[in-house]
């Protein structure tokens, strides 16, 4: 058989230590699936260094104003963001939302105002494998790189003060969304017509659902956008948070900068009402309950909607 036996990876991806045992197969022998299956266990394995704790490195006010495009911030806005990653208090945020919506160019401007670490599933995947998302797709499968991808979301769902830009995909699986309920969820929303603009003349080493449409052909990419976007539209929605890509008035497409800045907006929000929320239900008191019976507060980032797993995963 043509290609690499069981092999051992070691890496750091984005300060996690990535342990993987895999058979890549390039060849025309046994399909790879039952070796990945079996070596896609534990992946990836972390025992970083943690993060340096907010508050040591330089304010978020201050390391904004030096970023094109974005508005100085008063030292009332720094007053709000220096609250806002109190009232957060390293709660992860997955970024989901379609091919080319923006997830890693957002997300690595996110994490750092943050100061949080900044993942790519597609990009933890296809260093620990050595292969890119299309090799896999095409040498194992599609249902063996989910099987991947679910594996890579269950570990970084372990760590606090995370950005984790997920594959477009990530949002189909129930097991997936039990693992990002453990911190907030947003959801990059435009239009096919956005992003098959960014996406077209793009190398496609990691977009494989899109290698069999015409290179020239915009008007094709845009359907086969829709197509995938309205399957998976029901799923996006149960994102916490919705950021459009572009202003529903004129149109206009929005800048990362600004996009970022309106993240940072909708998650203080987000923590404001929970907290109102979690306030009202303190007072609220039901009649006849025994005194040992406690009142649980209620999940904080997913609300109704999710796992109940809330703010601060673990550290
Ligand atoms: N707000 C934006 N305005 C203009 N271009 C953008 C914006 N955000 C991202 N882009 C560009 O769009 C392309 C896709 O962005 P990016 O890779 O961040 O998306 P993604 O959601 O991570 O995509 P995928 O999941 O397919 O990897 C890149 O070329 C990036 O530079
Ligand atoms: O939308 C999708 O299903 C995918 C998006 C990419 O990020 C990769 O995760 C992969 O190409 C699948």
């Amino acid at each position: 058989m043509e290609g690499t036996e069981l092999r051992q990876c070691s890496r750091r991806v984005g300060g996690v230590a990535v342990r993987w045992t895999g058979r890549q197969n390039r060849g025309t022998g046994p399909a790879g699936v039952a070796a990945l299956r079996a070596s896609s266990r534990g992946l990836p394995s972390a025992r970083s260094p943690r993060p340096a704790p907010l508050g040591q490195g330089r304010r978020w006010g201050h390391r904004l104003r030096g970023r094109p495009g974005v508005v100085a911030r008063s030292a009332r806005a720094e007053r709000e963001t220096d609250a806002l990653l109190k009232d957060i208090g390293g709660t992860a945020i997955y970024l989901v939302g379609m091919m080319g919506s923006g997830k890693s160019t957002v997300g690595k401007l996110l994490a750092e105002q943050l100061q949080y670490r900044f993942f790519d599933t597609d990009d933890v995947i296809e260093k620990s494998l050595g292969a890119s998302v299309s090799q896999i797709f095409e040498e194992n499968g599609e249902e063996v790189f989910r099987d991947v991808e679910a594996r890579v979301l269950q570990e970084l769902s372990q760590y606090a003060r995370s950005v984790i830009s997920t594959g477009g995909g990530a949002v189909l699986s129930r097991e997936n969304w039990g693992n990002m309920r453990h911190g907030i969820v947003v959801w990059l929303n435009g239009k096919p017509e956005t992003l098959a603009s960014r996406i077209k003349g793009q190398e496609k080493d990691n977009r494989p659902l899109l290698s069999d449409v015409g290179e020239e052909s915009e008007e094709e990419l845009v359907g086969r956008m829709s197509g995938i976007l309205e399957d998976r539209q029901k799923f996006y929605e149960e994102a916490d948070i919705v950021v459009p890509l572009e202003d529903g008035q004129t149109g206009e497409i929005f800048a990362p900068e600004k996009m970022m800045g309106d993240i940072l907006e909708m998650l203080a929000k987000a923590v404001q009402d929970k907290k109102k929320e979690v306030e009202e239900k303190k007072d609220f008191t039901v009649e006849g309950l025994p005194d040992s019976m406690e009142v649980r507060e209620p999940y904080a980032a997913g609300g109704d909607k999710g796992a109940p797993k809330g703010f601060g995963a673990k550290e």
